[in-house]
């Protein structure tokens, strides 16, 4: 049975003076997707995520909520959960104090919400600093308490603009499951961020923006199966990479230079292994050979690549 569909967006468009921040897009969001919103600096995606949040509005489009909390009395944007890209909390209350705040306005009891952020503070090793004023905090962990923040209600549907920027690599793997966690418990995702390798740990659908238009909308395993079915080789050499010569082999679709002695190639779709095994055969002073998957970090690169040519 299809799933509900929580947001439904059509035709949405923003002009910026000349530019087309946002440019008639259209798509949905269903109940338990965890939707990736991805595209380059200057894409769209902050314009899309501040108009779905009621920050600014639309020139033209609509935008259909369908949240079970409609209709008593609270504002769609309170509804949500919402970590914005500008991170901004009150820095001279106690951390607790914050916490509790925001949910209070967001719709939940102080005694309900004093509980759920001691239990987030536990997970995200921050209990002993409940009672510190934010500004305390490192950069980090104060935008651990902003995530705390925008999920501490347990909103349906929560919004996180590039939640990883600002961790450390452990930080955010770990971001990774707590997402995993809260959609497993019934929240709905949008996710903007530019680290491919943990939106394909954890989105189901994709929606691809770039210069306010859409490149790709579909679910991520559709976009393997549409643009995934490339070969990459990993190639270092004793000296100086002989990118020219590597271009010359007719399957080679791009190459892209790592530093002088190693590149990485992508082969056409269809790109047997053998002949390509015979023609690199030809070349001197191979180091390293590695065969690698076709990732999502390729395949938005291409597309991208492709849509402004
Ligand atoms: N208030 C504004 N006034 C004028 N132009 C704006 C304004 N806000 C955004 N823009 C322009 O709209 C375009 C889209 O910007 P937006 O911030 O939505 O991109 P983004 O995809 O979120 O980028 P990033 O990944 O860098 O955060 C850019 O060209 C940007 O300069």
């Amino acid at each position: 049975m299809a799933k509900q569909e929580i947001l439904k967006v059509e035709g949405l468009r923003k002009r910026f003076k000349d530019i087309d921040a946002v440019n008639k897009i259209s798509f949905s969001v269903a109940e338990g997707d965890v939707f990736a919103f991805l595209g380059p600096n200057g894409a769209g995606k902050t314009t899309t995520i501040r108009i779905l949040m009621d920050i600014i509005h639309a020139d033209e489009g609509a935008i259909s909520w369908n949240l079970k909390g409609q209709g008593n009395g609270f504002s769609i944007a309170s509804l949500l959960g919402y970590l914005p890209e500008e991170r901004g909390l009150y820095l001279d209350l106690p951390v607790i104090n914050s916490l509790i705040y925001l949910a209070g306005i967001r719709g939940m009891q102080k005694s309900k919400a004093k509980i759920a952020a001691m239990h987030w503070l536990e997970k995200l090793e921050l209990a002993d600093r409940a009672n510190e004023k934010l500004q305390a905090l490192s950069k980090g962990n104060q935008q651990k308490i902003q995530f705390i923040a925008s999920i501490l209600h347990e909103p349906e549907f929560v919004i996180l603009d590039e939640p990883f920027s600002g961790f450390d690599p452990i930080n955010q793997e770990k971001f990774i499951e707590f997402i995993k966690e809260i959609n497993y418990n019934g929240t709905t995702v949008l996710l903007s961020a530019h680290q491919m390798p943990l939106v394909e740990k954890v989105a189901n659908k994709v929606f691809l923006i770039n210069d306010g238009c859409e490149i790709y909308n579909g679910s991520l395993s559709d976009i393997y199966n549409k643009f995934g079915d490339r070969m990459v080789i990993d190639l270092a050499f004793e000296d100086h990479a002989p990118l020219n010569k590597v271009s010359e082999i007719e399957e080679v679709e791009d190459i892209e230079s790592v530093d002088e002695k190693q590149i990485k190639v992508t082969f056409m779709p269809g790109t047997k292994m053998e002949p390509i095994l015979n023609k690199l055969s030809g070349f001197a002073g191979i180091t390293e050979f590695r065969t690698q998957k076709y990732t999502l970090h390729d395949i938005f690169l291409n597309l991208v690549k492709n849509h402004r040519s």
